[in-house]
């Protein structure tokens, strides 16, 4: 059963690189499929990505595709492996193929982390928004690309609303192995905010590390983080258990501590001194906490859902506040039950 599935994963970033990679490696017929035509074909005579995952080997049965019809023909699993601000041209341009081109039983799984600047939608709920008939989950947890390309051992939960049980046991199997363990959700609600949530964590993670202020500190903020992860989560309809899994509590502590996050090493840098427009034009790879920390500071003001440590990220980010200016003001806040 699982060698038959045939996936494809669009977007050949670091993280659909490493997904590409791992399933090529469990037997499954794998597809990565690029936007550009000049990167499909580096990565194609080159057998590596070079330009986003670097220094690991393509196995020899992975193919390489820019060819979006082709790629997506007869797929069962369709992981969308781009950041949230370019997915919704993605599923745009999977919206406008040929009649027939997507099996009806297509899965597609997400694996971004951030939340619609414009709309503060889900992953899922764009993909929703431009395929309607699409059956759409996500793929998350502490996950990072180099880690998992270079077999490391990992877990995962997947997470599906409303997709058969047999279809989730199926992609469930298919994509463990000896180094990659899935655990299966039906909070996809939940798993995907942890996700998004974590990313705007890292970055304040990165500040208090940049700024030099102590393991005191930065245990003291990832458990108020955990704290405000459910918070905001259950007022967006998620279950709390689900934060205390592998895609809240588990990649939050990923994040935040792990020297290869783009976010917390956002957040650092926001702490030397440097502005967050400055440090996110200077750069290609994904910082998904910067524009998801705006978008859950939308939330957030809508809803009356109270949320200080985003709103001091949101602050640093987008209104110049000095991020030691939003330590004093996280530590003087009235003081409460815990
Ligand atoms: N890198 C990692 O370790 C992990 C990343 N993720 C998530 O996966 C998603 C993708 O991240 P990465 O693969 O790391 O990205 P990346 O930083 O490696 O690469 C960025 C990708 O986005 C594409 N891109 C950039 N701007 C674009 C645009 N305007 N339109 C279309 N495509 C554009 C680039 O071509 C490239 O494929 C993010 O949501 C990230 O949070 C999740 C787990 C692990
Ligand atoms: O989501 C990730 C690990 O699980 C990757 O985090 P960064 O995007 O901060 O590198």
């Amino acid at each position: 059963m699982c060698e038959s599935l045939k996936i494809t994963v669009c977007g050949a970033g670091a993280w659909g690189t490493a997904m590409a990679l791992h399933c090529e490696r469990q037997g499954l017929d794998t597809t990565l499929l690029a936007r550009r035509t000049e990167q499909a074909r580096s990565m194609a005579a080159e057998r590596e990505n070079k330009d986003y995952l670097p220094g690991y080997a393509f196995g020899p049965g992975l193919k390489v595709s820019d060819d979006l019809a082709a790629a997506l023909s007869g797929a069962d699993v369709i992981f969308m492996g781009v950041p949230s601000y370019a997915l919704r041209d993605w599923c745009r341009r999977i919206a406008r193929l040929d009649t027939g081109v997507l099996k009806p039983s297509a899965l597609f799984v997400s694996l971004a982390k951030g939340l619609e600047l414009e709309t503060q939608k889900t992953p899922c709920e764009i993909i929703k928004d431009e395929l309607p008939t699409a059956i759409v989950g996500s793929l998350s947890g502490p996950t990072f690309a180099g880690e998992v390309a270079a077999g490391k051992p990992t877990a995962m939960t997947l997470a599906f609303g409303d997709c058969l049980e047999g279809q989730i046991e199926s992609l469930q199997n298919a994509v463990s192995g000896p180094n990659l363990r899935v655990y299966a959700s039906r909070d996809l609600r939940g798993v995907e905010l942890g996700g998004c949530l974590k990313n705007v964590y890292a970055v304040a993670a990165g500040c208090c590390q940049g700024l030099r202020l102590g393991d005191n500190a930065l245990a003291s903020l990832l458990t108020r983080a955990v704290a405000e992860m459910v918070r905001v989560g259950q007022a967006l309809g998620a279950s709390l258990e689900t934060f205390y899994g592998l895609s809240g509590f588990g990649d939050l502590v990923a994040t935040c501590h792990g020297d290869w996050s783009r976010n917390r090493t956002f957040g650092e840098e926001l702490a030397s001194g440097r502005t967050a427009a400055e440090i996110i034009e200077s750069q290609k790879t994904a910082v998904e906490g910067y524009r998801t920390a705006s978008a859950f500071h939308s939330i957030c003001r809508r809803d009356g859902i109270d949320a200080p440590i985003l709103d001091q990220v949101y602050q640093i980010c987008y209104e110049a506040k000095p991020p030691m200016k939003a330590l004093a003001d996280l530590m003087s806040r009235d003081l409460k039950k815990e």
